[in-house]
């Protein structure tokens, strides 16, 4: 056994406690083998974690990785103008090779913010899968499918893509990468579509991530057409289970909130590209009231406008807050849960918790920094006040993806370069 030892710092525990404690690692299985008092375990490599939490990596359960050629690109618009005037016209250019090259600049972003899993939505799927494999992170991919503005032929192909993708791609990169079937949303992918290829995605097995209420401009037409709730009709349709989840449900009421407690279909808080996009505050709390698993995402870098999930921490806990117009909503632990255990349950990977079996996945945090002194509470301070420039190390599947904030797996500053190249001239070609 090849083993890796992360030694002389505090742990994180699944129970949202704090110990003195080592963390021994099988670099074979990818599994953390013990977590066991200081100076108790020994192991061939060591990680330095004095003066550090160690935690489980983060899980960021929706994004668009390849959309970081495209931070700050547009800005200050609501969801369907930022779309349909700005986005989708500059993604009809992007190249197989600049999804790339997104991804890897996206990739190296979470690396070093402490981010080991995530669950992506876009097109050029095996590219993306392609930079996840030689990045070492674990993520759930599948190709988007759209509908609308499409003839049949061009529609029906795009939703055949997501399913064969899904089939075609799921444990890839040593199981590493697991898949999901994806209709883009509930408006953008027609009511036909749904109802014949969902119970196709369903009966191969594969979980389902769609957006889902994410602004009122989507849940109006729906009630409109479909004489029902957004998340009603998504259970019509045979969307709803314990397979899905759902990206935004900004907009659910009692009765769609019941309905996804009910069918064990998970939600996905995006609350920095909600705040951006003026879309609204999700009714977190009640969410978790009623039993719902909730995750964490950045959603893509044009609508954030970074990848660092310590951002949507604090994010989400404060919007919580204020939604429920109770400060003692959405507290700190609630949110970490959210963005470790609740996400890899959302994903399927047996992350996000440091203990003895679960894969070892994880990120170490410098403590010794001026903004997370008095350390009173190491939770609120991964909630309130830490960042992903505090993370000295990640790790995912054992192996070690940035030691002392020197990423491992790519050359930083060559991706860096090459996605800024590729990003002004796919804007070069968007707007001759
Ligand atoms: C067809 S690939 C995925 C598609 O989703 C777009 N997208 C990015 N952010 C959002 C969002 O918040 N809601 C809906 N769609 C979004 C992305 O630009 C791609 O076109
Ligand atoms: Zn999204």
């Amino acid at each position: 056994m090849t083993d890796l030892l992360v030694a002389g710092g505090q742990v994180l525990r699944p129970d949202m406690t704090v110990e003195r404690a080592d963390v021994l690692v099988d670099q074979d299985s990818g599994d953390i083998v013990a977590v066991d008092d200081p100076g108790e375990l020994a192991g061939e490599d060591t990680l330095d974690a004095s003066d550090g939490l160690v935690i489980p990596g983060l899980v960021n359960a929706h994004t668009h990785v390849a959309m970081t050629l495209l931070r700050g690109y547009a800005d200050d618009k609501p969801l369907d103008a930022w779309l349909q005037e700005d986005i989708w016209p500059v993604e009809a250019e992007l190249t197989a090779e600049d999804v790339r090259v997104g991804a890897e600049l996206g990739l190296v972003e979470m690396i070093r913010s402490g981010t080991t899993a995530l669950s992506d939505m876009y097109f050029h799927v095996d590219e993306i899968a392609a930079a996840v494999e030689d990045a070492g992170l674990r993520a759930v991919l599948g190709h988007t499918a759209v509908t609308v503005a499409k003839d049949d032929e061009g529609a029906r192909a795009d939703m055949q893509e997501s399913l064969d993708t899904a089939l075609e791609l799921d444990g890839a990169a040593d199981g590493r990468i697991r898949t999901t079937f994806q209709p883009h949303s509930l408006t953008t992918v027609g009511e036909e579509y749904l109802r014949e290829f969902v119970p196709e995605a369903v009966e191969a097995g594969l979980p389902i991530h769609l957006h889902a209420n994410e602004t009122t401009d989507e849940v109006e037409p729906i009630v409109d057409e479909h004489g029902m709730w957004p998340l009603e009709y998504a259970d019509d349709v045979g969307l709803m289970g314990d397979d899905t989840f759902l990206a935004h449900c900004v907009h659910v009421d009692e009765t769609e909130i019941d309905l996804l407690a009910e069918t064990g279909t998970g939600a996905v808080h995006c609350p920095a590209s909600n705040m951006k996009l003026a879309s609204g505050m999700a009714p977190v709390q009640k969410m978790l009231d009623a039993g719902v698993t909730v995750g964490l995402g950045t959603d893509g870098a044009a609508s954030n406008n970074d990848l660092d999930m310590f951002d949507e921490l604090r994010d989400a806990a404060m919007v919580g807050k204020l939604a429920a117009d109770d400060a003692s909503a959405v507290p700190a632990g609630a949110a970490v849960e959210m963005a470790t255990a609740n996400g890899a349950d959302l994903l399927g990977f047996d992350s996000g918790r440091v203990a003895a079996g679960a894969n070892a996945d994880l990120a170490v945090l410098d403590l010794e920094a001026v903004h997370l002194t008095p350390a009173h509470d190491l939770v609120s301070h991964l909630a309130y006040a830490a960042g992903g420039s505090d993370v000295r190390h990640t790790v995912c599947d054992g192996e070690v993806l940035m030691r002392d904030r020197e990423v491992t797996v790519f050359e930083a500053a060559a991706v860096r370069e090459r996605a800024g190249e590729h990003a002004a001239a796919l804007v070069d070609r968007a707007t001759e």
